[in-house]
């Protein structure tokens, strides 16, 4: 099968991403990992842009042996030995030089005309190769060149010994069909073609830089550029994991093989993300937290009937944990009734139902439903509640003035069927409140902690309260969230007094069956 080589840029235009500043140790940990991950060549950096990436590139290329390791030149002599001083001590020395071959570059730039160029780049190449056996030599900003004049510049760099010919779209400007007709075309007009490796290297101002590499390699290129997790210049490189992911799946219509070990991929994202300080948005393909994150009901009830209904990744292909299926306001009774049984529960399906209806409520209130509010909506479930009576609040009014003592009046229904209306006062508001609920509830209740934040933004953001309480020695937590603060107050208290019943009454039976 055609071998594409993985050429991981992460170190080197990786850290050319602004706000990324990577030490020595953290260059060396993600090297170890790049060869682990099985890419072909690792540059390590640009050996003449500071000692301490000369001291990074110059260790891990003592380190690294599995994977090729390269440094980065400009086509200056003093650049190259820097690289040479760097690299002299890897298993296969690699250099790259790159030199701008655009209009735009050369002229405003590099302010020079198209003849200095080709003489600077033959003769950076020379001198390369009297170190390096191998030498990458890049056409900096090559899709945006004059193509005869890339053509000509090209078949010198050969001449003078490069052995890779790396063509990028620089400032990501290329669609797949340009770029792909680019490298179809150099190889079908450069003489020396068949000498030298083709490399694509883009970048994704537009989006792209996945489809352009892939669109490379059809038409020619043997060597493709990236990095982990699509860092890099602006809007970063092209995505090694996606890539390599992509040219898995789609083996059927890329026959090609990258000789990368998919299973070490999550690790590698994950630890290039730590060290780098730069965060992976969710909805990133591949490597994503919700890559493989079903949340809807439809696509739930699909996937646990038949995995590869929306699943074209398994998480385990890229040494991903089991992903539980998500549950939230978009979920359906397949994925609710499939996490109750994992987590344990066996109910009946009114139960499962009622327990379902909860939740659809809660879900609608909170934007992520955990682990406890599960246990909590079906271990009431489980035990029965429904011939528990509880206290239901039927209205809260309160009086407040800057010159006023505040007053609460509440309404609420008792668990004997009781309408009971008290008015109470406090230092506050919400104090007034506390101590007309506790009168309606007839019970000494301690208020340990209260708390009410905003759920989201803006004035009419929901309002979430929180109270924990001690009720005859037992700590119970209620919580609501309401358009307003003193309803959400009120109701959270009451759901607090609620559960503190449900659960005595839970502890009753408890303690009856045994
Ligand atoms: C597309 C890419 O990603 S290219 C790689 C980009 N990466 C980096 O630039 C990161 C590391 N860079 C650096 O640390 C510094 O820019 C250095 C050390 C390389 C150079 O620093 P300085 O000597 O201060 O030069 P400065 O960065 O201001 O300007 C770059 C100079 O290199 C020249 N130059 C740019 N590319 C090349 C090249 N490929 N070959 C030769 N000269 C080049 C520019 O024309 C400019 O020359 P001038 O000073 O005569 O106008
Ligand atoms: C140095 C070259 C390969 C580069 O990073 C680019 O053109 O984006």
């Amino acid at each position: 099968m055609r071998k594409i080589d993985i050429f991981d840029t992460t170190l080197r235009d990786g850290e050319q991403s602004a706000g990324i500043n990577l030490n020595t140790a953290e260059k060396i940990e993600i090297a170890r990992q790049l060869e682990r991950l099985g890419v072909t060549i690792i540059e390590a950096g640009f050996p003449a842009s500071s000692p301490g990436d000369l001291d990074a590139v110059q260790k891990i290329a003592s380190t690294v042996k599995n994977s090729i390791v390269t440094g980065l030149a400009r086509c200056v002599q003093s650049d190259i030995d820097a690289a040479w001083e760097a690299l002299k001590g890897a298993e296969q020395p690699h250099v790259h030089v790159f030199l701008a071959t655009s209009p735009i570059h050369m002229e405003y730039k590099l302010k020079k005309s198209p003849d200095q160029v080709v003489e600077q780049a033959i003769e950076a190449v020379k001198y390369a190769k009297k170190f390096f056996p191998l030498v990458e030599w890049s056409a900096e900003d090559g899709f945006r060149s004059d193509r005869d004049f890339l053509v000509r510049i090209i078949e010198q760099v050969i001449q003078a010994g490069a052995t890779t010919i790396n063509v990028p779209d620089t400032v990501g400007y290329a669609s797949p069909q340009e770029y792909g007709e680019l490298f179809r075309f150099l190889r079908e007009n450069v003489r020396g073609a068949d000498r030298v490796k083709f490399s694509a290297h883009c970048h994704d101002d537009l989006g792209m830089a996945v489809a352009n590499s892939i669109a490379a390699m059809e038409n020619g290129a043997d060597q493709i550029e990236c990095t982990i997790n699509g860092i890099g210049e602006r809007a970063g490189n092209a995505a090694l994991e996606e890539i390599a992911v992509a040219l898995h799946i789609r083996n059927d219509f890329y026959p090609v093989e990258t000789g990368i070990n998919l299973k070490e991929i999550k690790r590698t994202s994950q630890l290039v993300s730590r060290l780098t300080g730069s965060l992976i948005q969710p909805n990133k393909a591949v490597v994503g937290k919700n890559a493989f994150a079903h949340e809807s009901g439809i696509h739930q009830d699909g996937v646990l009937k038949h995995k590869e209904t929306y699943e074209i990744i398994s998480p385990a292909l890229i040494g991903e944990g089991e992903v539980p299926l998500v549950l939230g306001k978009h979920s359906g009774r397949a994925a609710f009734r499939d996490r109750a049984v994992k987590m344990g529960y066996e109910l009946s399906d009114e139960k499962l139902n009622k327990a379902f209806q909860e939740f659809k409520k809660l879900a609608d209130r909170k934007k992520e439903i955990t682990e406890d509010d599960l246990i909590t909506l079906l271990t009431e479930q489980q035990v029965s509640i429904e011939d528990i009576a509880l206290f239901e609040l039927k209205s809260v009014q309160v009086s407040y003035g800057t010159d006023n003592i505040p007053t609460a009046t509440a309404s609420v229904i008792t668990p004997d069927g009781d309408l009971k209306t008290i008015a109470a006062t406090g230092a506050g508001s919400v104090e007034a409140i506390f101590n007309t609920l506790e009168q309606l509830v007839n019970s000494k209740v301690n208020v340990l902690d209260f708390q009410v934040k905003s759920v989201s933004k803006g004035r009419d953001a929901l309002a979430d309260a929180v109270v924990n309480v001690r009720i005859n020695g037992a700590i119970t937590t209620g919580r609501d969230s309401s358009q307003d603060v003193l309803e959400a107050t009120a109701n959270a208290f009451i759901d607090a007094i609620n559960r503190n019943i449900i659960h005595e009454n839970i502890r009753q039976k408890q303690t009856a069956q045994v």
